[in-house]
């Protein structure tokens, strides 16, 4: 197993290489300024003028086997239908033709076509018609002349070619009245054996021009201008090309990346094969320039990409971690940090299981304190429990109760950062941000928050007022904690106005989605006005090779769909375990991970005085509590024992026990009555106790000689 050290190096918070991104043409070079030819049954390449020293070049289903296999089907399907077709439809294409060839040879010996020219506006021929019948008179003898001729000559060329030449006449004749008797396709294309040109065995510009046409992109007589020819792409999948819509239509390609259903239509492709995005300027584009991209099949069939995590030993969070891959196989690496994200789209989808490559990240890094909240408390996020800082599963009242908690203890984190980061020397801070080496300096690693099952929260909650709280905070959190080292991960199921508050989802900073039923949900995750500019994840199928396939929106202007890799629960197991060890070692692992106290301090043969475990088994995962709060939760621990126990009962016997408390009143949700902290309870438990727990950077299996390592989150002065 090996690090991923040859991950690209970290850059503010971007997606690498897209498919918005013009790619460089590798089979040919760009042609600037070729104009498309106007659509029509035009079959040929536009004419790239040649020279000399240009490099031969085969025609691409020469060199190019899956054009080949897919010419030679198509041509095989084509002949196959012409042959059975033609049984019934050449006798009636030769009578068609021969009526048609009929009716034109007597509209000629009439002189219909000079007796047109001569009618006065009345209609009337006058004098003119002795000129109309003179060459009818011509038109009757050459009619004669060439009628005869040709008998006479065929009866010559029977008796000495043989009686075989009259009969080649008669097919040929029939031939010509065939052919001028053929069908014809609306707008003058013919349609060969019946069947509609394909554009994946050759993507010519016709078909370009007549979808973007189809599409109102183009004014009739106008075409499309080729920037660049087009070409196989590089890995044989699809064909390529960039292009301009012309000028003076006043259509952008905006206008034509919100038509991309119909584009696909046209071109007869599903939308999921056809790739539109913009170049922009700093590519060599403009307002009107596209790169256009058709796949010639699902662009993500195929088994899954099993994920590059699984096999890490260790990951560095400042780097991007590898999530998927891109409709051409290019790698997608996201890069969290002082980023903020948002997972959605339908149940059973891979959400989960692409928002846990993020997680899987974290945790391989020993320097990631990953705090965690799983509202319907599966499987998929049961590992992380002995790694996580923060670990609350499930939406019931008190897990509810743990969540705000943890949102509370994190925003004083956060607080606690900022104080700590605007106290430092510039030398030491000079941008002001978190940086690997006040990380590990200050011992302040880290954070990625990660809300699974977001809704199940939101909905817990009956006051719409507390729901409004939370919202508050989960905002609070994802606008000012990136830059604190703190970054959000959430993720709702259900994409409704409800359980996405827009005024979050517009903070978080990468969305990504999904498959959705329609454009409504797909923007309710992604943005308003999102599957308009093309990111719309309603195009995503119900197909088992779409799961954990989605459009990640990574900025204002940028999104990729991608197939994210597969981590499947085994998986994600191991790599807990892996990430355990990597904190024993580094003497990071913190909060719950590292178990419960009483059983740490058993481990060392010391007894928890039974009113401080009690204590600390009513507080939970909480950080304080009001003292009413607390005798009730006692009471329900042990009537007998705490029934009668008023504030100041509770107080003597905690101080018996040795708790020193720092402050008799406490704040929660602004707040302030008597109560209790976590951290004074803590104190009166000995070290040795303390210590039996990783909790304080001691690996398990630290020699007695070597110094403590200091607590995270006990911070050196600077
Ligand atoms: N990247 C992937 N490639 C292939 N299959 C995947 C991928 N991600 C997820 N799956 C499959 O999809 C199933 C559902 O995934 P996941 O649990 O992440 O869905 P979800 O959208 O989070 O659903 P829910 O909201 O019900 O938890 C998984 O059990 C897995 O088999």
């Amino acid at each position: 197993m090996t690090e991923l050290d040859e991950a690209p190096a970290a850059h503010g918070g971007t997606v690498v290489t897209g498919p918005w991104a013009a790619e460089p043409m590798v089979e040919a070079g760009p042609v600037v300024g070729e104009v498309l030819p106007a659509a029509g049954p035009v079959a040929a390449r536009p004419a790239v003028p040649l020279r000399l020293d240009d490099p031969l070049r085969l025609p691409v289903w020469m060199t190019d086997r899956a054009v080949a296999r897919a010419r030679a089907r198509r041509a095989g399907l084509v002949a196959g239908r012409l042959a059975v077709r033609s049984t019934w439809r050449t006798p009636a294409a030769v009578a068609r033709g021969s009526w048609q060839l009929g009716r034109w040879w007597w509209m000629w010996v009439r002189a219909e076509d000079l007796a047109v020219e001569l009618r006065d506006p009345a209609g009337r021929l006058g004098k003119e018609i002795f000129v109309v019948r003179e060459h009818r008179k011509a038109r009757w003898i050459i009619s004669g002349g060439v009628f005869g001729g040709s008998s006479l000559a065929e009866a010559l060329g029977a008796v000495m070619v043989g009686d075989w030449l009259p009969v080649l006449s008669v097919a040929v004749g029939a031939g010509a009245a065939g052919l001028a008797g053929r069908r014809r396709a609306p707008g003058g294309v013919l349609a060969v054996g019946g069947m509609e040109p394909d554009p994946r065995a050759d993507l010519a510009p016709e078909h370009l021009n007549a979808a973007f046409r189809a599409a109102g992109l183009l004014k009739p007589g106008t075409t499309l201008v080729l920037c660049a020819p087009i070409v196989r792409d590089r890995h044989g999948r699809g064909w390529e090309t960039v292009l301009d819509l012309p000028r003076g239509a006043g259509k952008t390609a905006a206008h034509a990346i919100a038509k991309l259903d119909v584009l696909a239509a046209e071109l007869g492709v599903d939308e999921i094969q056809l790739i539109l995005s913009r170049v922009r300027a700093h590519e060599g584009g403009h307002g009107r320039r596209l790169s256009l991209w058709v796949a010639d099949d699902d662009p993500y069939l195929g088994t899954p990409i099993r994920s590059q995590l699984i096999d890490l030993d260790r990951f560095d969070f400042w780097k991007p971690v590898p999530f998927g891959r891109d409709a051409r196989g290019n790698r997608i690496d996201v890069l969290l940090l002082w980023q903020s994200a948002f997972f959605g789209g339908l149940p059973r989808r891979g959400k989960t299981f692409s928002m846990r490559l993020l997680v899987a990240a974290a945790v391989l890094d020993p320097w990631c304190q990953l705090w965690l909240a799983d509202g319907k408390g599966g499987a998929d996020f049961r590992a992380v429990a002995g790694v996580a800082h923060r670990y609350v599963s499930g939406a019931d009242p008190d897990d509810l109760t743990a969540f705000e908690a943890m949102l509370d203890e994190l925003i004083s984190e956060m607080s606690r950062r900022f104080a700590l980061l605007a106290s430092l020397p510039a030398s030491v801070c000079p941008q002001g941000k978190l940086t690997p080496e006040i990380m590990r300096r200050y011992r302040l690693p880290l954070i990625p928050l990660v809300i699974d099952e977001l809704q199940e929260y939101f909905e817990a909650v009956e006051d719409e007022k507390d729901r409004q709280r939370i919202i508050g905070k989960l905002a609070r959190i994802a606008r000012r904690g990136p830059a604190a080292g703190i970054m959000p991960v959430y993720a709702s199921q259900r994409p409704d106005a409800k359980s996405v508050p827009t005024k979050l989802r517009e903070i978080v900073t990468y969305r990504y989605c999904t498959q959705v039923t329609d454009k409504t949900s797909s923007d309710m995750v992604l943005g308003d006005g999102k599957a308009r500019a093309g990111a719309d994840a309603s195009i995503l199928s119900e197909s088992e090779h779409h799961k954990g396939v989605g459009v990640l929106v990574t900025g204002p202007a940028s999104f990729v769909v991608v197939k994210a890799d597969l981590l499947e629960n085994p998986d994600f197991e191991a790599v807990c375990q892996r990430g355990r060890e990597l904190r024993l070692a580094e003497g990071t692992l913190t909060g719950e991970a590292c178990g419960d106290l009483a059983s740490a301090a058993a481990s060392v043969r010391f007894v928890i005085p039974t009113v401080i475990a009690d204590v600390l088994e009513a507080f939970g995962r909480r950080s304080r509590m009001w003292t009413e709060d607390l005798l009730s939760a006692l009471v329900n621990i042990d009537e007998d024992t705490y029934g009668e126990w008023d504030g100041t009962r509770l107080a003597s016997e905690l101080e018996d026990a040795g708790v020193v408390r720092s402050m008799k009143q406490v704040k929660i949700d602004g707040e302030n009555r008597a109560g209790w902290l976590l951290r004074d309870l803590e104190g009166a438990i000995p070290p040795e106790a303390l210590a039996a727990r990783p909790v304080d950077g001691a690996p398990s299996t630290r020699a007695a000689s070597e110094p403590p390592a200091t607590p995270l989150g006990s911070t050196p002065a600077p």
